[in-house]
């Protein structure tokens, strides 16, 4: 069975920790789930016939349709004569995929796959993600975010702008599917590392949601983009003929905040409590704003500070078994201090904590630096506000990156400020030399915002330097050994968590489950990673791994009284997999299934 989760490319992982058994076939539970979630689709789409049928991406399978289904279903003649099997129309995909010319060409082939046979794109996004995550997400989403006017095809999402007020209720009755339980939202303020993108940014929440279905196997009808436009104040796109959303500046203040709040209460009110909404790439200002007002009354996470905070502290953790030391016993300096860095700063704040140190010992090992230089609290600038003042230094004040780095002799740096090139030659280079095995994580996205590449980090310290990144890099031979980059992204952990919170019924999402998914996620990376530079499984596993964190959420939200759907199963592994979604094609042909209106 081609299930999201259950291909054939599935492996066991060698870590013993790995408790599941990946290559177990579809459950009987889930096979009988599955046989019911197929005929209901049926029923519910039974009155759509002939060409219509084509038109559907979640009902097309174009040359798979059979010769008796074309007939019953009055399609014949209208698709060429052959008929394939899922498997060659994979092919076929794959070629076609692979002779386009440039990135963006394949992005928008493969948005366009996803126009029109839905099942057919999962298939091929979920047994091609190495391949195909650059292009559907970081980096390359980045780019269909920056020319959306002109990639733009067909509306996928909920587009609720600012003069929608009072209706935004009634705009998610639109929405035609009734069952929805994640949402991922934006407002398109910082777009990864690109800035204010507006609309455009409509890319990420719908990237973000194809990754919960081919990683999380979340089911696509489950999942809703939205993008709330309340302007932009990019003024390049003011003056696009192309840009298709208010040419306008921001609405910002209590008007905002007004629009944002109705939002989340007709979410709750369309959907129910248990509705995950995920925030993504909303400005900084409020990001921590709304997850603080947020946090507590809804099922809510902010994925740009808690998603990444938990791939990060999982990257340091695996990292921890290379360079044989304690969390407690690292120096981390931060490059930047936003929502990124801020909520990898606070979970290993967290993490030591958890491990015995005091609070005021953990927040001595970290140190930030932002745009006005190292945190420290006296500045010549001025305040330091918000979170950042935790973890503020009396320290002398400093501004620059090399000579901060060789002031403190920082064990671990991580950089998430979106400036290019900001780890040179000069930090890498002293990052190697206070440190046998340094830890360097270059996190901004897209590439082109990269602190610095893994060559450069891998060349500079003759290949000690224990490397992770955003977005990908290609390995790296050095000393005849071959080295693979991590993927330092929340992609590890926002898919596994949300299909965790929604299995279970989890009403608000709690820091300590971003721990957990970070224990968890640097427990699947094995000694054989280690060895080959990885901090985190390969992304061929990644499925593997959000099933992992999935089942450990779970265990953990039933014995601390998070979860709300009961009764509570026995064996969460196959609850969790009873909700996945299979991207296998359903069946049109009286065999299995009769017209309800000849029934
Ligand atoms: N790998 C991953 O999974 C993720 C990566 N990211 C990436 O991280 C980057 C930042 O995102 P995010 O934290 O949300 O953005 P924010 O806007 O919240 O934070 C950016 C931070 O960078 C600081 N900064 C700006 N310029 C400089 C400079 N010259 N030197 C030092 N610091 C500087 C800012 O300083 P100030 O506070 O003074 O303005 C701010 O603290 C983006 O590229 C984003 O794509 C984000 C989420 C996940
Ligand atoms: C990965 C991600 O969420 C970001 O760069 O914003
Ligand atoms: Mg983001």
């Amino acid at each position: 069975m081609a299930s999201v989760v259950s291909t054939a490319s599935r492996k066991v992982f060698s870590n013993a920790t790995s408790r599941l058994s990946l290559l177990t076939s579809v459950s009987s539970r889930e096979k009988s789930s599955n046989e019911g979630k197929r005929r209901r689709d049926l029923i519910n789409h039974s009155r759509v016939r002939g060409i219509d049928i084509l038109r559907n991406p979640k009902l097309n399978k174009g040359t798979a349709f059979t010769v008796k289904e074309r007939q019953l279903m009055g399609i014949h003649g209208l698709i060429p004569p052959v008929v394939r099997t899922m498997e060659e129309q994979t092919v076929r995909v794959l070629t076609n995929f692979r002779k386009r010319s440039s990135d963006l060409d394949r992005f928008i082939y493969l948005i366009s796959l996803q126009d029109r046979n839905e099942r057919l794109f999962y298939k091929v996004l979920s047994e091609n993600v190495e391949d195909m995550m650059p292009i559907v997400y970081t980096p390359t989403v980045g780019q269909a975010c920056e020319h959306y006017g002109i990639v733009f095809r067909r509306p996928r999402g909920l587009f609720i702008s600012i003069n929608d007020r009072g209706h935004i209720y009634d705009i998610l009755c639109n929405w035609p599917e009734r069952n929805v339980k994640a949402i991922v939202v934006t407002d398109g303020e910082r777009i990864l590392g690109l800035g204010d993108l507006g609309v455009y940014g409509m890319g990420i929440p719908v990237g973000k949601l194809s990754l919960y279905t081919a990683l999380g196997g979340i089911h696509p009808a489950k999942c809703l983009p939205i993008l709330l436009d309340v302007g932009t104040n990019n003024k390049k796109l003011h003056s696009d003929p192309l840009y298709i959303g208010r040419q306008e500046n921001r609405v910002t203040g209590p008007e905002y905040d007004d629009f944002v709040d109705e939002f989340m209460h007709a979410v709750q009110r369309r959907y129910g409590s248990t509705c995950l909404i995920q925030f993504e790439d909303f400005g900084n200002h409020n990001a921590f704003r709304f997850l603080e007002k947020y946090r507590n009354k809804f099922c809510t996470f902010n994925d740009d500070i808690q998603g990444t905070a938990a791939v990060a502290a999982a990257g340091v953790f695996a990292s921890l078994r290379i360079t044989k030391k304690k969390l407690i016993d690292n120096v981390f300096l931060f490059q930047g201090a936003g929502e990124a860095n801020i909520g990898i700063a606070q979970l290993l704040s967290l993490a030591m904590q958890e491990e015995g140190a005091t609070e005021a010992e953990a927040i001595s090992k970290i140190w930030m630096v932002d745009s006005r230089g190292l945190l420290t609290k006296e500045r010549p600038s001025g305040g330091i506000s918000g979170h950042k003042a935790d973890f503020a230094k009396d320290f002398k004040h400093m501004n620059n990156l090399e000579e901060i780095v060789e002031e403190l002799k920082p064990s671990a740096i991580i950089g998430a400020a979106a400036v290019a090139g900001a780890f040179t030659e000069k930090v890498i280079k002293s990052m190697g030399k206070y440190n046998e095995r340094p830890i360097i994580f270059a996190l901004s996205n897209p590439t082109s915002k990269a602190e610095c590449s893994a060559e450069d980090a891998y060349t500079l310290t003759e290949g000690r330097c224990v490397f992770a990144s955003g977005s990908p890099f290609p390995s790296f031979t050095i000393n005849g050994k071959t080295l693979y980059p991590g993927q330092g992204n929340n992609a590890y952990i926002f898919p596994g968590v949300a299909l965790g919170v929604i299995t279970c019924g989890v009403r608000h999402v709690p820091d300590l489950l971003f721990l957990r998914a970070a224990q968890r996620l640097a427990e699947l990376v094995t000694d054989e990673h280690l060895a080959e530079g990885r901090v985190y499984p390969p992304l061929s596993d990644i499925q593997e791994v959000s099933l992992n964190i999935a089942v450990d959420l779970a265990e953990y939200c039933y014995t601390n009284g998070l979860a709300s759907a009961y009764p509570e199963p026995d064996d969460k592994e196959e609850y969790v997999k009873s909700f996945m979604y299979t991207s296998e094609y359903e069946i049109f042909e009286p065999e299995t299934w009769e017209w309800p209106d000849k029934a």
